[in-house]
């Protein structure tokens, strides 16, 4: 078959989320929305939903290894991203993976779900700032995040702007404070090692952010992955998570997820709903099957 556009590809090293709004899967459904090819290495198991979360099992850190080499001799990626890596061992072997295949890396540096349930071990905390942050090329940590990175309080925007400089010693090229747990304007606060640029956006009043921080930290990985320049991926990966907060689909009694393919959508009508968009495969399953018995 004839290529037309290049095949961007982009690994997500995290934890499955069963109930899809974060984690693995959220980051498969970004990358295939921004039209890059998902490549996934599970960290951890959980047992989730848009409630909380239930059971963890964190995987042998020589399968998580095996992964990503089994993906990257074969297939390869032009950027990765971390999520959810629960403990020192885990950490160690991806940034020794890191390491050894030169990726350029977005940390999204996972410490809590969004309920409150811990992710990540305490004692794995100075792991993750003296192995990983030296090597991430993006670092998007929230509020409580940012918080335990530089030890600090961050209420207003000149402490995120603070600790966006602190965190960017400990290694980082690029540094977002996000905002989302602000009260006020979710600002996010990137930092570039030169410039502090805000980047905001009107808060949406809804209870379905499950998955956000995942998804936008997917997003850069996509936009770098098909080449834009770092900030650009940034901002435009800002733009993407705000339509799919404004898109959730409102589904689950907790914090639900949000719509990862809003922008195909028309005026939010979700995708299932457009079958004009299928319908010329569609119909052709439709005369295979009318060719046989089963109607
Ligand atoms: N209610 C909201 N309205 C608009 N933007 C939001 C809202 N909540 C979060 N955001 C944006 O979504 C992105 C993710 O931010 P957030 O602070 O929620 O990350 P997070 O806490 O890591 O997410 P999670 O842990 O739920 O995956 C940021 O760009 C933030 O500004
Ligand atoms: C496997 C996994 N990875 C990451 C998150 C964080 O996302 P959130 O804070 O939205 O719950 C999560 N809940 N589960």
């Amino acid at each position: 078959m004839e290529q037309t556009s290049p095949t961007y590809r982009a690994l997500t090293i995290a934890g499955s989320d069963s109930g899809a709004g974060a984690g693995i899967q959220a980051d498969l459904k970004t990358f295939a929305a921004l039209g890059v090819y998902g490549l996934s290495a599970l960290t951890a198991i959980t047992a989730q939903n848009t409630q909380g979360v239930r059971a963890v099992l964190e995987l042998p850190s020589t399968l998580i290894t095996a992964q990503i080499d089994a993906v990257l001799e074969d297939i390869g990626a032009d950027a990765a991203k971390t999520g959810m890596l629960s403990s020192s061992a885990v950490i160690e072997a991806v940034a020794e993976c890191v390491q050894r295949w030169q990726l350029r890396l977005v940390v999204d540096p996972v410490m809590r779900a969004k309920g409150g349930d811990p992710l990540l071990a305490e004692e794995a905390v100075e792991t993750l700032r003296t192995r990983l942050l030296p090597l991430a090329e993006v670092i998007t940590p929230n509020l409580p995040e940012a918080e335990v990175l530089t030890g600090s309080r961050i209420e207003t925007l000149d402490e995120m702007k603070e600790a966006a400089r602190v965190i960017h010693a400990q290694g980082p090229q690029h540094v977002v404070i996000k905002g989302g747990h602000r009260v006020e304007e979710p600002v996010d606060i990137y930092f570039d090692g030169e410039q502090i640029v805000e980047l905001r956006a009107e808060r949406i009043d809804t209870p379905h952010t499950h998955g956000t921080g995942c998804t936008f930290s997917a997003a850069i990985a996509a936009l770098i992955a098909r080449g834009r320049p770092v900030g650009t991926a940034i901002a435009g990966a800002k733009q993407y998570i705000t339509g799919a907060i404004q898109h959730a689909p409102g589904i689950g009694h907790g914090h639900g997820p949000v719509e990862h393919f809003w922008m195909y959508t028309e005026q939010g009508t979700p995708l299932p709903t457009q079958e004009q968009h299928w319908s010329p495969w569609f119909n052709r399953a439709k005369e295979q099957l009318h060719g046989t018995d089963t109607h």
